[in-house]
């Protein structure tokens, strides 16, 4: 059964949300309120294993957290969960089921329509195991009998940034190989990637769901023909393999039967790191890890399905989105970990929710009336605070920020991670507390300020706090908490999705550039003076062409 289409702003508790608001609801002060009742931090946290969510610091109070529930219960979002999971067919403008969580499901048969696909789920695993152990342990030779000592995977979007994400992450996990990622049809980044391999002992994965995508192929193509450069064309079969579900196009291209690692229609490209796509985290880390990842994200998966809606961190996650996106007009939210593990998180992210909620259109086609995806920005702490933590204090923009952190270093290194965790929870205390204009003048007056300076600069130092933040402390990045991680920002878009009624597993917006990116690579490989396109466009096409 599909989604059901509800408007969410027809609903009762959008009316009373907006009612709320109006009367209220805008001025929450969250600093206030946590003075007044120092109950609030212990009630308004999720504790769950190693995860640890406090959103005590966010504008909300008892009444509006009841009122994002009673809008979720409107929508159903529990029968909407339901779907997800039972692989109903909820990406309805493409016809097909979302089914990633069943690619960490080891514990049950999961069933798409009639066809039990666990059997074949955990087929591809097991040969992804065998795989990337023989390349690990140097079973699997090049074609000169030398083991491998790099991997290069080559893919873009959901072929990209998942598997690069976490290989990332999970560096101190890693193994012996150095595993790079080729994805922008820029030449200069393949030759980069390139230029200091060994085509004897390197080992190339050409990742793409439907294999026709220009910038894989084409880099496919180039880094082939560098490899033929210096090898025979049977060396292909030891040195390139392939993850897709277009079985026939990558035969096509030369890789052999028994080197395709197949993956499935029902899971989307930004999903897609848990599937054989995720063949490079597994020959990065090794499969014990990737296993662990999958376990991570699985126990996520059933902390989603499974606990009422009110102590639920993705719904809860996900309403607090839509309270801050639909009343208080905010257009972003940031995303701050303390880790520089997790540098590639928010890219990776802004795919995930940008492709998945960047929609203007309802699941009944009409036009929607209400602000829908949010803009996902980021970077790591303490980086971030040198860079743009100013407009997130002191700006005019409403910018609610989640703060991940663990609890230990991998390395130990107390001193630094004391350092590190200070400024995290510094950090929140600041946006929520600000400072005041009596504490502003004590210090001026403390630096032997003149009264008039006082009065001058005054102003300027002054912090309204207030700001929402989220925190989500973990005990350690592992590779089970970071694909809980994952996971829990999965969860959170679908629940953004089902309340803003829209299809958020299909991605029409970017074919339209496509297409006209091909009509374009005709002109320029034409070489003509080309006069059809708009006034501007012409005008750059032909300077480029001069
Ligand atoms: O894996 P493929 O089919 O090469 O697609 C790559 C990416 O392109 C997109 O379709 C968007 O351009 C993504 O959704 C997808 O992850």
């Amino acid at each position: 059964m599909p989604l059901k289409a509800i408007n969410p702003t027809t609903t009762n508790a959008w009316k009373n949300l907006q009612q709320h608001f109006d009367q209220g609801g805008k001025d929450i002060n969250a600093k206030e309120l946590m003075q007044s009742d120092p109950a609030r931090a212990k009630e308004m946290k999720i504790r769950w294993k190693d995860f640890y969510v406090d959103y005590s610091k966010n504008r909300v109070t008892h009444e509006t957290l009841e009122l994002l529930i009673q809008l979720a219960n409107e929508v159903e979002l529990s029968d909407a969960i339901e779907k997800y999971f039972s692989g109903d067919l909820i990406n309805q403008t493409e016809g097909r089921a979302v089914l990633h969580t069943a690619l960490r499901n080891n514990a049950e048969d999961i069933f798409h329509g009639e066809k039990n696909i666990s059997a074949d789920i955990r087929k591809t695993l097991a040969k992804i195991k065998v795989f990337s152990t023989a390349v690990n342990d140097g079973s699997w030779k090049g074609h000169t009998g030398k083991a491998i000592t790099h991997v290069v995977n080559i893919g873009i979007g959901g072929s990209d940034l998942g598997p690069q994400m976490v290989v990332d992450a999970l560096k101190y996990y890693k193994t012996d190989l150095d595993v790079r990622f080729i994805s922008n049809v820029d030449g200069d980044h393949v030759m980069e990637t390139l230029k200091d391999l060994d085509r004897e002992t390197t080992l190339f994965t050409i990742v793409s769901k439907t294999f026709t995508t220009q910038e894989t192929l084409s880099n496919a193509q180039t880094v082939r023909s560098w490899f033929l450069e210096d090898a025979p064309t049977d060396a292909v079969e030891k040195h390139f393999v392939a993850v897709s579900t277009n079985l026939e196009a990558v035969s096509n291209f030369g890789i052999a039967q028994e080197n395709i690692f197949p993956m499935e229609n029902w899971v989307g490209g930004r999903f897609s790191l848990w599937s054989a796509v995720g063949l490079s985290i597994a020959c990065a880390v090794g499969f014990k890890h990737f296993n662990a990842l999958l376990e991570g994200a699985h126990e996520m998966d059933q902390h989603f399905k499974d606990q009422p809606l009110e102590g639920n961190i993705p719904v809860v996650l996900g309403l607090l989105t839509i309270w801050y996106n639909n009343f208080f007009g905010a257009e972003s939210e940031a995303l701050i970990p303390y880790t520089q593990y997790l540098q590639k998180l928010a890219p990776y992210l802004q795919q995930g929710i940008m492709e998945s909620n960047g929609k203007s259109v309802d699941r009944n086609g009409d036009k929607v009336k209400y602000q829908t995806g949010t803009i996902i920005w980021g970077e790591p702490g303490t980086n971030a605070q040198h860079a743009f933590f100013q407009l997130i204090h002191q700006g005019t923009k409403l910018i609610p920020t989640d703060f991940i952190g663990f609890k230990t270093s991998l390395y130990g290194n107390k001193d630094h991670h004391d350092k590190l965790m200070s400024n995290f929870f510094a950090q929140t205390e600041a946006l929520l507390q600000g400072k005041e204009e009596a504490e502003v003048h004590s210090e001026l007056k403390a630096q032997d300020k003149s009264p008039e300076e006082i009065e001058r600069l005054l102003p300027f130092k002054l912090f309204e706090g207030n700001k929402p933040t989220t925190t989500i402390l973990i005990d350690q990045l592992t590779p089970k908490s970071l694909g809980s991680l994952i996971a829990m920002y999965e969860h959170k878009l679908f629940v953004q999705g089902v309340i803003w009624n829209i299809y958020s597993y299909d991605q029409w917006g970017v074919e339209l550039g496509k297409q006209l990116g091909k009509a374009v690579l005709k002109d320029l490989e034409a070489g003509k003076e080309v006069i059809h396109h708009d006034a501007s466009t012409n005008t750059l096409i032909n300077r480029y062409l001069d």
